[in-house]
C-alpha cells in the first residue's frame, strides 16, 4: 500500500503566493524507514502534515493505496485510520483524568473490543518501556516530563497506523527511552506500511534507515540510501545538516591514515567492528602515513576541499526560513501590504482607542450600530490569516453571546404554585447592548494585535507613557500588563490552531481542516489552557527579569516611529467619526 505525492506544493495558510514545499514527488513503499532530514524551516513537518491529511496540498496530488487522500476538501476516515502522526512536542497533547481515558480517545475510532484495546494499550506501553512503571488509572499529569512524552508517542502506536509519520520523536527523550523507540521502529519495519520520521537526531536513526531524504527550503535536495548519502554527504553540507558521526570518524581516520571506513557501516557498533578490522590490516602492511593528504578524507582531495568550502559557506537560510525563524508576531505576513500595517504604532493606538471609546459611549442600538461600522471597516485589506484568526475567535463569542442574550430573557414566575417560565424581550435586549459593546471592543483589539507586531506595540506605549512618566505615574506595571495582554491574543489564535491540529490528527476525524467536533473538544481545550498558562508564566517572568534589568527596557526605544502623511489622514478620520459617535449619544 504505496503512499506518494506527485507534483505537490504547498503555501502557507497566510500567504498563498509563499510556497512551504514546491513540486515534491515522492514514493514511499511497504516495509521502509525514511528519514525526512533538513535544517529548521526546511518544509519536513509541513511535508509530514501532508502526508497525514492534515491539510491539503495547494497543488498536486497525494494517493493511498492508489485513492486520493483528498476527496472533496476532506480526507476519509478509513484513509485517515491508517495515517499516524506524532507532533512535536507530544506530551502537551495530554487532557484526560487517566492514562487509560488517553489511549481510549485515540483508540476511539477504530471501533476495538475492550480487550483489543486493552491489548493494544499494554504492547504499546512495552514497546515504548513504559510497562512496569504505568498504571492505567494514573491521571497523566501525574507522570514526569519524559513519561509523558512516551505515554503521547504510545497513544498513537496503540493505533497501530500502517503509516506512522513522527515529527522529532526524541526530542526531549532520555538516551533510555530513544533506544526503545528505536527498537519499537526496527521490529516494525516488517509489519505493513512504513515510518517516516523527521528528525535533527542523523546518528540515532541512520544505521536503521533505509532511505534519507534531504529537504531544503521546500525542495527535495537529496533522496537515497542512508550508505550512499554517507559515501557522498555533500548534500547534507548543503542543505545545513551537518555530517553524522559515522562520517566525520571516517574522515578523521582518514587524517589519521586508516582507509576510510566501508560504506554501510553506520553504527557505533559497525564502525567499531571496521576499525578493529582496518588496524589488524594495519599491523600486517606498513602504512605510509604522509601519503595520505591531511586534508583528504577518501583520497581525493578536491572532494573534502569542497565540502569543507559548503561547510564554511552554507548557502544563507532563504527567506522563507529567516521568516520561520523571526520572532512570533514581529513582522507583518509577507502579503500584508495594506495600510493598517503600515501605520506608525501611535495611530493603531489611537485608532484602536477610538473605536473603544466610539464603542463605550453608546447606550442605544443606534449608537453601537454606528460604532459598528468603524470597526468593520478597518478589517478591509487584513491579510487573510488575519482575518481567518478572527473569525476563529469571533465564532465562540458570538455564541457566548446569543446563550447569553437568550438566558437573560427568561423569566420564572411561581403562578397558582407552578413555576413558570417567560421570556422579557426588554431584559434580553439589554443584555444584548452590553454584550454587543464587548463584542465590539474585542474585535477592536484583535484588529490592533493583528495589525500592530508585538514590539512596535511596545513602542508606542513607550512614547505614551514616557509623558505620564514625567507626571510621576507608576506606568511600568501598566506598560507589562498592556504588553502581556496584546502578545497574548494572537498567541491564543496560533495555539488554538495547533491543537486543533492535533486532535484532528488523534480524533481521525473527516472533516474540512481548521474545523473541530464538539466531541473533540475536551481534548482541545485542555491541552490548550495548559500551553497557555505555560507561555503567559514564561512570557511574565521573562518581561519581569527585563524589567529588574533595567527600567527602560521594557518599553524599548522609541527613534523608530515616524508620522507619515498616511498617519496623519487616519488620525484625524478617527477623531472626526469618534466626535460623530460622541454626538450621537449625546
Ligand atoms: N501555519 C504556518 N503559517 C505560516 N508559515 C508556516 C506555517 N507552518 C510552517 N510555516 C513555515 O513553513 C516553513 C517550514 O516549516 P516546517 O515546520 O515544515 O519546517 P521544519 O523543517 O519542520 O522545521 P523544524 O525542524 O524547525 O521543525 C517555515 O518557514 C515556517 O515558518
Amino acid at each position: 500500500m504505496p503512499l506518494t505525492l506527485h507534483n505537490v506544493s504547498a503555501a502557507a495558510p497566510d500567504d498563498p503566493n509563499r510556497r512551504l514545499l514546491s513540486d515534491v514527488s515522492l514514493a514511499f513503499e511497504d516495509g521502509t524507514v525514511t528519514l525526512l532530514v533538513g535544517r529548521t524551516g526546511s518544509g519536513k513537518s509541513t511535508l509530514l502534515q501532508l502526508l497525514a491529511g492534515m491539510r491539503p496540498p495547494s497543488s498536486g496530488e497525494i494517493r493511498l493505496n492508489d485513492e486520493p487522500l483528498w476527496r472533496r476538501r476532506r480526507v476519509t476516515q478509513p484513509l485517515l485510520l491508517q495515517l499516524g502522526l506524532t507532533f512535536q512536542f507530544p506530551e502537551q497533547q495530554l487532557f484526560a483524568r487517566s492514562v487509560r481515558q488517553e489511549f481510549g480517545y485515540s483508540l476511539r475510532p477504530y471501533g476495538l473490543t475492550a480487550m483489543e484495546k486493552e491489548q493494544r494499550i499494554q504492547s504499546a506501553c512495552e514497546d515504548l518501556g513504559l510497562g512496569a512503571a504505568f498504571d492505567p488509572d494514573r491521571s497523566p499529569f501525574a507522570l514526569s516530563g519524559g513519561q509523558r512524552r512516551r505515554l503521547a508517542l504510545a497513544t498513537t502506536i496503540a493505533a497501530s497506523p500502517d503509516w506512522l509519520l513522527m515529527d522529532e520523536p526524541t526530542a526531549g527523550l532520555e538516551s533510555a527511552a530513544a533506544k526503545e523507540l528505536l527498537r519499537y521502529v526496527q521490529a516494525r519495519k516488517a509489519a505493513k506500511g512504513g515510518i517516516m520520521i523527521a528528525t535533527h537526531d542523523l546518528d540515532l536513526f541512520l544505521p536503521l534507515a533505509d532511505r534519507v531524504i534531504v529537504l531544503d527550503c521546500g525542495t527535495i535536495a537529496a533522496d537515497g540510501t542512508p550508505a550512499a548519502l554517507c559515501g557522498n554527504p555533500e548534500p547534507f553540507v548543503q542543505a545545513g545538516v551537518g555530517l553524522p558521526s559515522c562520517v566525520l570518524l571516517s574522515h578523521a581516520l582518514a587524517r589519521n591514515g586508516i582507509t576510510p571506513i566501508p560504506e554501510g557501516k553506520l553504527s557505533p557498533e559497525d564502525m567499531a567492528d571496521a576499525i578493529a578490522e582496518r588496524l589488524k590490516e594495519r599491523r600486517g602492511v606498513a602504512i605510509n602515513v604522509a601519503s595520505i593528504p591531511a586534508e583528504c578524507p577518501d583520497g581525493n582531495p578536491e572532494s573534502e576541499s569542497k565540502s569543507n568550502k559548503s561547510e564554511l559557506h552554507a548557502p544563507p537560510p532563504p527567506q522563507s526560513q529567516a521568516a520561520g525563524l523571526s520572532q512570533e508576531g514581529e513582522h507583518p505576513p509577507a502579503a500584508a501590504k495594506s495600510l493598517w500595517y503600515r501605520l506608525d504604532p501611535r495611530t493603531n493606538w489611537l485608532l484602536y482607542l477610538f473605536m473603544v471609546l466610539g464603542a463605550m459611549l453608546q447606550s442605544s442600538w443606534l449608537g453601537l450600530v454606528c460604532a459598528a461600522l468603524p470597526v468593520a471597516a478597518v478589517y478591509i485589506g487584513l491579510s487573510r490569516s488575519a482575518l481567518v484568526g478572527a473569525v476563529k475567535i469571533l465564532k465562540p463569542l458570538a455564541w457566548f453571546m446569543a446563550i447569553s442574550v437568550g438566558l437573560a430573557g427568561l423569566e420564572w414566575t411561581a403562578s397558582s404554585g407552578f413555576p413558570f417560565v417567560g421570556f422579557s424581550l426588554e431584559n434580553s435586549l439589554a443584555t444584548g447592548l452590553n454584550v454587543f459593546r464587548l463584542f465590539l471592543i474585542t474585535i477592536a483589539s484583535y484588529w490592533f494585535a493583528a495589525t500592530t507586531p508585538y514590539g512596535r506595540m511596545v513602542q508606542g506605549l513607550a512614547w505614551g507613557l514616557g509623558y505620564a512618566k514625567r507626571l510621576k505615574l507608576p506606568t511600568d506595571s501598566f506598560a507589562l500588563a498592556v504588553s502581556l495582554m496584546f502578545k497574548f491574543i494572537p498567541m491564543i489564535v496560533r495555539e488554538w490552531q495547533r491543537f486543533s491540529d492535533i486532535v484532528r490528527a488523534r480524533g481521525k476525524a473527516a472533516i474540512r481542516p481548521g474545523t473541530v467536533r464538539g466531541r473533540d473538544m475536551p481534548a482541545l481545550v485542555v491541552p490548550l489552557l495548559l500551553a497557555l498558562f505555560h507561555r503567559a508564566e514564561e512570557m511574565t517572568s521573562a518581561l519581569e527579569m527585563k524589567k529588574i534589568g533595567s527600567r527602560t527596557a521594557l518599553l524599548g526605544h522609541t527613534d523608530s516611529l515616524r508620522l507619515t502623511r498616511a498617519d496623519g489622514l487616519a488620525i484625524v478620520s478617527g477623531i472626526l467619526l469618534l466626535g460623530g459617535l460622541a454626538a450621537l449619544r449625546g
